[in-house]
């Protein structure tokens, strides 16, 4: 994979930080928002990813491309595959139980995406230096140990909870987020 300086962690960067009462070895994590394109269960049209941590610090699930995803004839749209990446390293920062959003998402094609491809997802975290969380997801064709057909490096930074509320719908954030306060 051909990632940027901008999406590797810089020198001393700290490990990844899961937090206490995230999602144990072997547990679903949920989705963080039930509207939510990639992840929410309430999304008429979305991904509908559902993802589990084998370990505590990385996060696998399964994505299998459907009509609704097709770019040309009978292949997966790259945009929509770029979606489903981002999705799951979006669930791998969130065992550390807070708020971070993608503030760059670099995606390498490796090979065609059919419809009706099961892509076995898995994303993890390189490094936390600071605000900045960096990680990494592939997505590998038809078995966890298949042919990798997309990989993505990104860059995440943490926000507050104010984040969502200023720039978005802070009813429906208090509404699924009970035990965020966020600040009037
Ligand atoms: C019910 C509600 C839901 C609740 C949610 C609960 C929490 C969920 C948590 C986790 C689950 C996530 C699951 C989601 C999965 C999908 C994720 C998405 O699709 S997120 C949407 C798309 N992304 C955006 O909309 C960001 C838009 N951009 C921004 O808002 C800002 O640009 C932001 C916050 C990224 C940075 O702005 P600044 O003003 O706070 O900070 P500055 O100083 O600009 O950047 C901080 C550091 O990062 C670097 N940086 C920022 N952007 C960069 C970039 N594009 N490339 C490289 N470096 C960048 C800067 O150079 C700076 O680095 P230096 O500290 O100086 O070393």
């Amino acid at each position: 994979m051909t990632r940027s300086a901008l999406t590797t962690p810089p020198p001393g960067a700290a490990g990844p930080r899961p937090a206490s009462g995230a999602p144990g070895p072997g547990e679903p994590l949920g989705s963080h928002y039930s509207r939510c394109f990639g992840c929410g269960d309430r999304h008429p049209t979305g991904l509908h990813l559902k993802a589990v941590t084998p370990d505590g610090e990385t996060v696998v699930a399964e994505f299998t491309v459907a009509e609704a995803h097709q770019g040309a004839p009978g292949l997966a749209h790259g945009g929509v595959l770029a979606t489903a990446m981002d999705e799951v390293i979006g669930m791998s920062i969130w065992l550390f139980r807070r708020p971070y959003v993608t503030a760059r998402l670099e995606t390498d094609y490796l090979a065609p995406v059919p419809v009706g491809t099961t892509l076995h997802l898995r994303a993890w975290c390189t490094g936390v230096s600071g605000r900045k969380a960096y990680l990494e997801a592939e997505g590998r064709i038809g078995s966890a140990d298949g042919p990798v057909a997309v990989r993505a490096a990104a860059l995440f930074v943490e926000v507050g909870m104010e984040h969502f509320a200023e720039h978005g719908d802070a009813q429906t954030l208090l509404d699924e987020h009970h035990d965020y306060e966020v600040n009037p």
